[in-house]
C-alpha cells in the first residue's frame, strides 16, 4: 500500500490590512503570510480497487463533505478524472477556525500530495487556483513560500524575513470570519504600502474590532503584551506573540493562564509541507 505523511503547518498574518470591498463583498487585503514549524498531520494510504475518499482521526465532528480535507480530494479527483480510492487520516494539533488557517493548510496538503500519489503532474499554480476554490488562504499553503498577499490572498510576492520563535495563544472563544468582514466598523480603506516599508508600521485591521466583540481577545492580547510585541492572526482569535529566542517564549507560555491554549514555534521561509514533500521524492 502506497503511503505518505506530511504535515499541514500553520500560518501568521504577520500584518493584515483591508485596502477596499469588491463588488462580490469579498475583501481587497495586504498580509504578510508566514509558516510555521508546527501543525496538523495528514497520512494518504491509497487503496486498491476502490474509488472512496474517507477521512479519519479528529475531524472533530465536522460532515464528511463539509471537511476541506474531503472537499480537496474530491476537487482534484474530479478534475483530473481519478478513480483511485485514499484513506486520508488527520492528526489535528491546530485550534479550529483560530487564524492559523489549519483548515486551509490541510487542504493544500491534500492537494500537494494526491498531486503526487495519483500522478496527476499538475503544477503549483495550476493546484493554487484550484485551492483557491476551497478558500482564499488555500492558494499560499499551496506555493509554501513566506509571502505578502494581495487581492483576496491569491496574488503572492515572496519574501525574506527574519526567523523569530513565536508564542500563539488561542483564547478560548470562536471567531466569526464573516461576522467580522460584514461588519460596518470593520476599517476598509487602509491605503497600500508603500517601498520600503517597515513591519512595525504594520497592524491587523480586524484587531479593534474583534477585541471590542471578543473581549478574551482583549485579555489575551494585553496579557501578552506585558512580555513582548504582539498581534492577532487573521481574523482571530489567536494571537501571537515575537520573542528572539525559544528560551523566552517557553517561559512564558510555562505562566500561560489554563483557561488558554497555546504552543511555541519557530517561523519557516518555506513551509515543511514542501520540505518533507521534496524529501519524500528523493
Ligand atoms: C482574512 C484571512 C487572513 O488569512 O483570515 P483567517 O480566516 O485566516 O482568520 C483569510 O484570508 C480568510 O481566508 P479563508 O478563511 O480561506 O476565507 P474564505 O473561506 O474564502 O471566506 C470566509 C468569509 O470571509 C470573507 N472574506 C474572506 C477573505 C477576504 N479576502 N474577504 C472576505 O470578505 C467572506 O465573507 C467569506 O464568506
Ligand atoms: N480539516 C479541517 N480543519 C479545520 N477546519 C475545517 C476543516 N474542514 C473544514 N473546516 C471548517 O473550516 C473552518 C475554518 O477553519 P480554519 O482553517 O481552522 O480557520 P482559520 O482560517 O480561521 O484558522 C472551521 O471552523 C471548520 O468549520
Amino acid at each position: 500500500m502506497k503511503t505518505l505523511t506530511l504535515s499541514a503547518p500553520a500560518k501568521l498574518n504577520l500584518f493584515l490590512h483591508i485596502n477596499g470591498r469588491r463588488a462580490d463583498g469579498y475583501h481587497e487585503l495586504e498580509t504578510l503570510f508566514t509558516f510555521l514549524d508546527f501543525g496538523d498531520e495528514l497520512t494518504f494510504s491509497l487503496i486498491e480497487n476502490s474509488d472512496q475518499i474517507t477521512v479519519t482521526g479528529d475531524t472533530s465532528g465536522i460532515p464528511l463533505e463539509d471537511n476541506l480535507i474531503y472537499k480537496a480530494a474530491k476537487l482534484l479527483a474530479s478534475y483530473k478524472k481519478i478513480n483511485v480510492g485514499v484513506e486520508i487520516h488527520l492528526t489535528k494539533n491546530l485550534p479550529m477556525g483560530g487564524g492559523v488557517g489549519g483548515g486551509s493548510s490541510d487542504a493544500a496538503t491534500t492537494l500537494l500530495a494526491l498531486n503526487i500519489l495519483w500522478r496527476c503532474q499538475l503544477t503549483i499554480e495550476e493546484l493554487a487556483k484550484i485551492g483557491l476554490q476551497l478558500g482564499a488562504d488555500v492558494p499560499v499553503f499551496v506555493e509554501g513560500k513566506t509571502a505578502v498577499a494581495h487581492g483576496v490572498g491569491e496574488q503572492l510576492e515572496p519574501m525574506d524575513i527574519a526567523q523569530k520563535w513565536y508564542l500563539v495563544v488561542a483564547p478560548p472563544v470562536h471567531v466569526s470570519t464573516a461576522l467580522v468582514f460584514t461588519h460596518p466598523d470593520l476599517p476598509r480603506n487602509t491605503p497600500k504600502l508603500e517601498n520600503g516599508w517597515k513591519l512595525s508600521e504594520t497592524g491587523n485591521d480586524c484587531q479593534t474590532l474583534v477585541k471590542k466583540l471578543y473581549p478574551e481577545v482583549e485579555k489575551t492580547l494585553s496579557w501578552l503584551l506585558k512580555y513582548a510585541p504582539t498581534k492577532m492572526t487573521g481574523t482571530g482569535a489567536c494571537c501571537f506573540a515575537e520573542f528572539e529566542n525559544r528560551e523566552a517564549a517557553l517561559r512564558v507560555l510555562e505562566s500561560l493562564p489554563s483557561s488558554w491554549q497555546g504552543f511555541i514555534a519557530q517561523n519557516t521561509s518555506e513551509s515543511i509541507c514542501h520540505r518533507q514533500l521534496r524529501a519524500w521524492q528523493n
